[in-house]
């Protein structure tokens, strides 16, 4: 069926994903249906937007394309109150006082006893000292006025961060291990990169991890090849027109940027995109449109702890691949694939491993 929207046709389903992730979903319907078209979720129309430019108008344009209420909806159930779920005065009050943090991201690794440094290094502490002090007198006042974090806000945000720090991680790793199991060529080379220092099994400095490009690399095309997240909601604060495929959309309309199609459009890619090919991120070989590569979204509402997750992740890796080789445990139990839950996660990993 056809429905005229403006002078272009889009093509309405709604269908129901029989088991497939969203990522998986619409990969195949961009294929059938081009970059732009609509989709059906539940009762929610979502716009599915695949083009660099609309993608990019879409990420600049903060006053026009606010945080999705499809996020919101997915998130507001359990935790109203945490950051992903807000908007206006209330996110920028949130903001103040989560942000910051993640600013020191390289302090983490630093312990410290001293209550005004664990402010600076410790999310909690941090939290905690922005409780308000007097809740029943900020509640009256009017949101631009309010100063920290109610309990319950408090509360929300602390559920919020814990899940997505350690669900976000931990699925980016399972991809790594996935990865490495069928890339011993790849594995090979970040041992070697480590190697190229005089201690090979030694402390990882921060000079040392910002030595291992080739490992940055592996991690890009980790995220890429395999993003956790599927893609982010935005929802029009006001009528705007898309300038590169020149879609009309109004105000309340909620659109959705596919992280993974950008990431697998071969209109994005000198090098093949249906490639494991972390190279692709070393001289040359980036991406040929900067929103082609966004695993941690955009703009003013992208991800706030990717400097963490980024920090994480490769500790982490360097850490096992100083340690361990993964090897392929067979086509019986390594055979990938995806599953959805909060992130995308490999569905069916079986890997064995030698200590080196
Ligand atoms: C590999 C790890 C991670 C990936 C790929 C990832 C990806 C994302 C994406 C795609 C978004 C939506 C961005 C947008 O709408 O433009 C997001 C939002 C967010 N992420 Fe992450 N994330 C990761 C780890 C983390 C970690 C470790 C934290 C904090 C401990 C974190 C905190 C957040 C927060 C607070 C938001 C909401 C931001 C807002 O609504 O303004 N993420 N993340």
């Amino acid at each position: 069926m056809f429905y005229k929207f403006q002078n272009r046709k889009f093509e309405i389903f709604g269908i129901l994903l029989h088991g497939a992730t969203a990522a998986e979903a619409f990969k195949e319907f961009t294929r059938r249906f081009g970059n732009i078209f609509q989709f059906w979720l539940g009762p929610s129309r979502l716009i599915i937007v695949g083009g660099t430019g609309d993608v990019q108008h879409i990420y600049t344009h903060r006053h026009i394309y606010e945080q999705g209420d499809a996020f919101v909806k997915k998130f507001g159930i359990l935790i109203p109150n945490a950051i992903i779920n807000i908007k206006g005065s209330t996110f920028k009050r949130h903001a103040s006082l989560t942000m910051p943090l993640f600013r020191h991201t390289h302090e983490l690794a630093q312990s410290s006893t001293s209550t005004v440094q664990r402010k600076r290094t410790s999310l909690i502490a941090s939290l905690v000292c922005s409780l308000q002090q007097d809740e029943q007198a900020e509640i009256k006042k009017i949101e631009d006025k309010k100063k920290g974090l109610s309990r319950s806000e408090l509360l929300d945000e602390m559920l919020f961060f814990l899940i997505v720090g350690s669900e976000s991680v931990s699925s980016a790793l399972s991809w790594f291990i996935y990865h490495m199991s069928k890339h011993p060529q790849v594995q090979q080379k970040i041992k070697a990169e480590l190697m190229d220092g005089d201690d090979y099994k030694g402390p990882l400095s921060l000079d040392r991890l910002d030595s291992l490009v080739y490992l940055d690399a592996v991690i890009n095309e980790v995220l890429r090849f395999t993003p956790i997240s599927d893609g982010t909601f935005r929802t029009l604060t006001v009528d705007d027109r898309l300038p590169e495929s020149g879609v009309q959309l109004y105000k309340g309309d909620q659109v959705y940027i596919s992280i993974h199609n950008l990431a697998q459009d071969p209109q994005n890619w000198s090098i093949d995109p249906e490639i494991f090919y972390p190279e692709r991120f070393l001289k040359g070989g980036k991406p040929l449109h900067p929103y082609a590569f966004i695993p941690f979204g955009s703009g003013h509402r992208q991800c706030i702890g990717q400097d963490l997750a980024r920090f994480e992740f490769k500790v982490i890796a360097a850490r096992l691949m100083q340690y361990v080789t993964f090897h392929d445990g067979g086509p019986q139990v390594n055979t990938g694939g995806q599953v959805q839950t909060i992130t995308i996660m490999p569905k069916h990993i079986g890997v064995s491993i030698t200590f080196d």
